[in-house]
């Protein structure tokens, strides 16, 4: 049995531990399905690329608010796919060959499944699964061991457990698409129904209706992305309702193929016709096939790897990181915690800790939304005196020259300190303008100081931000 210092399975964060400093160490990389996981092939990366794209059509339809005469004459759906999967395609391909370059790592291109706590068993090469993966565990596959293990298996697409017992979709007559697979679909459906009200639905509405596609969103709950701030998700959820057809409180019951592609029945007795449908419903730690069940490694309830602060698992030398074990589903959170596992793997009289105080977010949808901290109600439930200020685009020079009639930002502040304890913003650049108060509340700025302490550029649009901290000033 081939035996490593350290085997890292996933090659999304997971691939971005081994640097030079590893040179005298002998590593194994396994990835089932592309290198660079699913932020690089299915997740921020390229959502974010169509995201822009369908920006550019925005700008050219609200071009006539701005005394500009323009028309968006046609959509190339395949030129755009082209553009942005080309690129990604490249980067995946010298990823793993950059990879296979490097003297001191084996790169198995396959799927791993825990034997015991320090051994993997590895399936045919042909597991060609989706990312999470397909393949059965195989039984007759190559074995290799390790020092130390780090499991980087990120998380998969779930798809509502009523969708099985319907028989269009389970026949495969009518497709239920995911992240994983909508953005190569090979032409843009007329009518899209979404199922899920949070961050994928909230993107990919906005992509696919500015690309000129009829969106309906059916969300379960009462509001669109309503873990989000009250104010925020009740704002977005409102303008939402403008830009798509919005079913709240609502549920998908039956699905049958149509002519068109499928017909989508409700809870509320609505009948929908549609071309294509896409779950986005949520996503589950990739631990399904992982075999967890013959090793140490405790599991919670929902699926996640429990972790300790140094991202140590309950099994001596087996590590973990990103979706497969974090709260969090951030690329930005899988990436520090990688970071922490690398050093915690060369230093191990060193260990550090994961900080994981002042997490942001952001959904690129129209418009964006960026938080970060506690939302009003959770100050409220923990009982903290806070003062509270909202202050609206539309109020500073830079709001009037985008004509911005609904973006605002919220700060929160904890009066007995002063210092921020959430900030939540909606509008254009939401997702850069709240890394200034990702910065005041990781270095314990206070709002008084963050606000008078520095220069803001004048007329940029930070001053949405100056001026929500003027309202929250304490002292
Ligand atoms: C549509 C979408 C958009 C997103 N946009 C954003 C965003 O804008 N910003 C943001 O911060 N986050 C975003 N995310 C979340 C972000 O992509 C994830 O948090 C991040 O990629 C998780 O990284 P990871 O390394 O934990 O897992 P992954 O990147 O998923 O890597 C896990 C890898 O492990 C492999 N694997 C799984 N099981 C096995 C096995 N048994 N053997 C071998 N290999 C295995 C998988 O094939 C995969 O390649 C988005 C996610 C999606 C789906
Ligand atoms: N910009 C970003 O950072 C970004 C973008 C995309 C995804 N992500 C990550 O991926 C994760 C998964 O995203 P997601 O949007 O799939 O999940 P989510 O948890 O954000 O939202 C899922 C939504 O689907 C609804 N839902 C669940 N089952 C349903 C059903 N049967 N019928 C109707 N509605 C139903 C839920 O009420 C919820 O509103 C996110 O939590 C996030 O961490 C991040």
């Amino acid at each position: 049995m081939e035996h490593y210092d350290i085997v890292i399975i996933g090659a999304g964060s997971g691939n971005m531990i081994v640097n030079r400093k590893f040179a005298s160490k002998k590593v194994a990389i396994i990835e089932a399905n592309k290198f660079g996981g699913t932020c690089l092939n299915v997740g921020c990366i390229p959502t974010k690329m169509f995201v822009y794209t369908a920006d550019v059509a925005a700008h050219i339809r609200e071009a006539a608010r701005f005394g500009i005469t323009a028309r968006l004459d046609s959509v190339d759906w395949p030129a755009i796919v082209d553009r942005i999967f080309s690129r990604i395609d490249a980067n995946v391909a010298a990823a793993k060959q950059f990879r296979e370059d490097n003297p001191n790592v084996t790169v198995y291109s396959t799927r791993a499944r825990f034997i015991e706590d320090h051994v993997l068993e590895l399936a045919p090469t042909d597991d060609e699964g989706a990312p999470g993966g397909t393949g059965a565990p195989s039984t007759g596959g190559q074995r290799i061991s390790a020092d130390q293990i780090v499991i980087a298996t990120g998380s998969r697409p779930t798809i509502p457990d009523q969708f099985s017992s319907f028989d269009a979709v389970a026949s495969g007559r009518v497709p239920v698409y995911t992240s994983d697979d909508i953005m190569r679909i090979p032409q843009l459906p007329d009518r899209l129904v979404i199922v899920g009200g949070g961050f994928i639905a909230a993107e990919f509405a906005h992509v696919f209706s500015e690309l000129g596609v009829e969106v309906t969103l059916v969300e379960r709950g009462p509001a669109l992305l309503r873990h989000h701030d009250g104010e925020i998700s009740q704002r977005f959820t409102a303008l939402a309702s403008k830009q798509w057809k919005v079913r709240l409180n609502t549920e998908v019951t039956a699905v049958e193929e149509s002519p068109g592609g499928a017909r989508v029945t409700l809870s509320t007795g609505d009948v929908l016709e549609c071309a294509a449908l896409l779950a986005a419903t949520g996503r589950a730690p990739d631990t399904g096939e992982l075999g967890l069940g013959n090793t140490s490694v405790r599991v919670e309830e929902d699926g996640r790897i429990v972790v300790d602060a140094h991202q140590r698992t309950s099994a001596d030398g087996v590590w973990a990181l990103g979706d497969v074990c974090s709260p969090w589903m951030l690329k930005h959170v899988a990436n520090h915690e990688a970071r922490v596992v690398q050093h915690n793997l060369l230093h191990p009289g060193e260990l550090i800790k994961t900080d994981h105080r002042v997490v942001p977010s952001g959904v690129f949808t129209a418009p964006q939304i960026a938080t970060v901290g506690l939302t009003s109600e959770m100050a409220s439930e923990a009982g903290l005196d806070v003062v509270e200020s909202v202050f609206d685009y539309k109020d500073v020079a830079y709001g009037w020259a985008m004509d911005d009639p609904e973006g605002f930002c919220k700060v929160i502040v904890d009066r007995p300190t002063g210092l921020i304890v959430g900030a939540h913003l909606l509008g254009a650049h939401a997702t850069a303008l709240i890394q200034q108060v990702v910065q005041a509340m990781t270095f314990g700025i206070s709002a008084a100081e963050m606000a008078r302490g520095q220069y803001w550029v004048h007329p940029a649009l930070p001053e949405v931000v100056e001026n929500a901290l003027l309202g929250a000033r304490i002292r």
